[in-house]
Order: structure tokens, then C-alpha cells, then sequence
């Protein structure tokens, strides 16, 4: 993987969708739950919301995919080496694996009637929303009270 000043459009789209997408999967996802609800007692679930949460976290997952992929083929920009830097990063890595885990377990109790996996899912997606939150304190502290600029590096294409 090569280090590089910033971040691609490509790798700052995927970055900005993916956390839209999350977000919106987890403020919605009560509609899952009534759906998973009926589907347990063998009734048909009402509405679409539930397929909107299916196709939404699908997309998360093969986004995050790709986005893992353009990170060794484009390169990221270089992390620190101090302390907080490398917290950072492995929060980062954390993040990764949780937009792979969270949407596999939904699948696992979804598609294939695995009910063990349902718990875990929405453990992990909570786990995801606090980390992100942590993730992007840690990014505004950066950007306005270190004034390093780290925020722009996910909005400004290099
Ligand atoms: C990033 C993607 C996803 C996020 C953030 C997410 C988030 C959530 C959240 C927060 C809940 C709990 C809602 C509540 O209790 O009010 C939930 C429930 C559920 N989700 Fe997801 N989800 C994602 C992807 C998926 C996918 C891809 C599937 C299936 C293909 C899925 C299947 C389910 C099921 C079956 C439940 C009900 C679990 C239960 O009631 O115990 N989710 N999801
Ligand atoms: C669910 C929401 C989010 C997820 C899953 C997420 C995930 C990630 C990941 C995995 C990286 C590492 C990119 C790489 O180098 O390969 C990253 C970088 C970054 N994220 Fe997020 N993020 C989210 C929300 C946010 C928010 C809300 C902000 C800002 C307020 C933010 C700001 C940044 C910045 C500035 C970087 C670049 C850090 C650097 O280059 O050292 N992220 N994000």
C-alpha cells in the first residue's frame, strides 16, 4: 500500500455513503424488528422497511469491500506514530470490520434463520455507532482545536 497526501473522490464518496448508509439502517432499523417479530411467529411482515433495511446493509457491505480494495490499490495518507495516532487507527480498523461484521450477522438471522446471529447484530451495530461517534469527536478535534486540517483530508479529493 503506498502512502499518499490525501484520499481519492472515489475513497472520500465510499467514506461519506457508507456512514450515511449506516446511519440510516441503524435510526431505522425498528422497522427490521417488527419485521423479524412477524416473520418468528409466521406472519407475513407489513410494508417494505424491512427490504430497505435488507438492500441498505447489503450495500454497506460491498461498499466497505470495495473500499478495502481502492485502499491498496490507491493508497492511504500516512498515519502518525504517536500515542492517540495509533488509537486512532485501530479504531479505524475496528470500523472496518464492523461494516463487514454487522450486515454478515444480519444476513446470517435474516436469510439464513440463524436467530443466534440477531442479538450479536444489534449489539455490533450499536458497538459501530458509539466507536463512530468517538471517530468523528476525535476528527473534529483535529480539524478545530490541533487546526492539523485531518477533516479535510475526507473532504478534499487530493
Ligand atoms: C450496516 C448495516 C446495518 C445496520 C447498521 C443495522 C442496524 C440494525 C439495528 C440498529 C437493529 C435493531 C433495531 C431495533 O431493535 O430497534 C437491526 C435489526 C435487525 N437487522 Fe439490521 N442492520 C444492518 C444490516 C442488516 C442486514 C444486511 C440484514 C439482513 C440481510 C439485517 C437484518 C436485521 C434483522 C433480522 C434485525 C432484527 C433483529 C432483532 O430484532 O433481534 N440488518 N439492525
Ligand atoms: C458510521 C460512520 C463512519 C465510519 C464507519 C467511518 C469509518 C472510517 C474509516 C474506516 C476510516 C479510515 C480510512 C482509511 O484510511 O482507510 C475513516 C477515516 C476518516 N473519517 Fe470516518 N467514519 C465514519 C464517520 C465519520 C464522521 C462523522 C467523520 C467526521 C465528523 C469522519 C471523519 C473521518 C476522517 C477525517 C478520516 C481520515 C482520518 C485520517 O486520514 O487519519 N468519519 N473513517
Amino acid at each position: 500500500m503506498t502512502q499518499e497526501p490525501g484520499y481519492t473522490r472515489l475513497q472520500i464518496t465510499l467514506h461519506w455513503a457508507i456512514a450515511g448508509l449506516v446511519l440510516f439502517n441503524y435510526i431505522f432499523g425498528e422497522t427490521m424488528e417488527r419485521a423479524y417479530d412477524a416473520v418468528r411467529q409466521n406472519v407475513e411482515p407489513a410494508g417494505v422497511g424491512h427490504y430497505l433495511h435488507v438492500v441498505v446493509g447489503l450495500a454497506v457491505l460491498v461498499l466497505t469491500l470495495v473500499r478495502i480494495g481502492a485502499r491498496f490499490v490507491l493508497g492511504v495518507p500516512e498515519k502518525g506514530t504517536t500515542p492517540g495516532d495509533k488509537v486512532a487507527a485501530g479504531l479505524q480498523g475496528l470500523l472496518y470490520l464492523l461494516t463487514l461484521l454487522v450486515p454478515a450477522l444480519g444476513m446470517t438471522a435474516w436469510g439464513g434463520g440463524q436467530a443466534w446471529a440477531a442479538g450479536p447484530h444489534v449489539l455490533a451495530a450499536n458497538a459501530i455507532m458509539l466507536l463512530a461517534l468517538v471517530h468523528a469527536v476525535s476528527a473534529l478535534f483535529h480539524q478545530y482545536v490541533l487546526k492539523d486540517r485531518l477533516l479535510l483530508r475526507m473532504m478534499r479529493p487530493r
